[in-house]
């Protein structure tokens, strides 16, 4: 263990730390071409792109916003909908995930009835039912009232988001009605859905996930105390310090 001066101005640092707003993973899947690019867009830049191309792999986009005086972060992983650009990358995607929104197209009833293949890869990757799910139909500006066939009711959405105790949105990334406010709808109900998530603090998961940011970059010796829901991890030529609170995880090195 280093010594206790070093260590004393590390706790100077963590409270700053404990001070910043929390991060969580949002993962945004769905079939090809249902809008999860252009959505994630208007989520976090309040933009609908001129130009997208397939994803390959994963994007990220960030979105911070206050809820009931709390910052949380908001990292929206807007995954590839073609399955020849998923490959090898989806035990990835679903590491560590905190809430996922399931898109499909209102305008095309395949990519409603992808939604169960969707599900079952959730539950092919270990997503527990605890973690929230949401449902968005996007691009609602496509809806044509007078027609009954070729499109996804909003009936039909309720009755699959209450079956999969999931909250159902519909919404349009290009032209979202009432002036983006149904687009804010979605990122305050998870907002608040996530602020409410309790991670349960274990000193194995602070070991588990310090070894994933750290050990693969330095040889790592460990030691390990745990201070008031703190540990304090050691190698010779630095201090690593991770915090464990019941809310979150944090790690840095000094
Ligand atoms: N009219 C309309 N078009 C949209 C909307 N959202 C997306 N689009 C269009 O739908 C097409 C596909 O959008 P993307 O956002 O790339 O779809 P994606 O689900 O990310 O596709 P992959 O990356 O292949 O998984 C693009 O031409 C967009 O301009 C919307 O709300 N309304």
């Amino acid at each position: 263990m280093e010594s206790s001066l070093e260590f004393s101005n590390s706790l100077g640092s963590v409270s700053s730390l404990l001070t910043r707003c929390r991060t969580f993973k949002v993962l945004v899947i769905g079939d090809s071409a249902v809008g999860k690019t252009c959505l994630t867009h208007r989520l976090c830049a309040a933009d609908f792109p001129c130009r997208v191309e397939a994803t390959i792999g994963v994007d990220f986009r960030e979105r911070q916003l206050d809820i009931h005086g709390e910052k949380i972060k908001l990292q929206l992983w807007d995954t590839a909908g073609q399955e020849r650009f998923r490959k090898s990358m989806v035990q990835h995607y679903y590491r560590n995930v905190h809430a996922v929104l399931f898109i499909y197209d209102v305008t095309c009833p395949t990519s409603f009835s992808s939604l169960a293949a969707w599900i079952e890869e959730c539950r092919q990757n270990s997503l527990g039912q605890e973690i929230p799910r949401f449902l968005v139909g996007n691009k609602g500006d496509l809806r044509d009232p007078s027609r009954t066939d070729g499109q996804v009711s909003q009936e039909q959405a309720m009755s699959f988001a209450k079956a999969h105790g999931m909250m159902c949105f519909e919404t349009s990334a290009k032209n979202p009605p009432n002036k983006c406010g149904n687009v804010e709808d979605i990122v305050v109900a998870l907002g608040v859905k996530l602020k409410r998530q309790k991670k349960p603090a274990t000193r194995e998961r602070a070991v588990d996930l310090l070894l994933r940011d750290a050990g693969s970059r330095w040889p790592f010796q460990m030691h390990q105390c745990d201070v008031f829901s703190l540990c304090v991890c050691v190698n010779k030529r630095m201090t690593v310090l991770c915090i464990m609170t019941r809310q979150k995880y944090k790690s840095f090195y000094i």
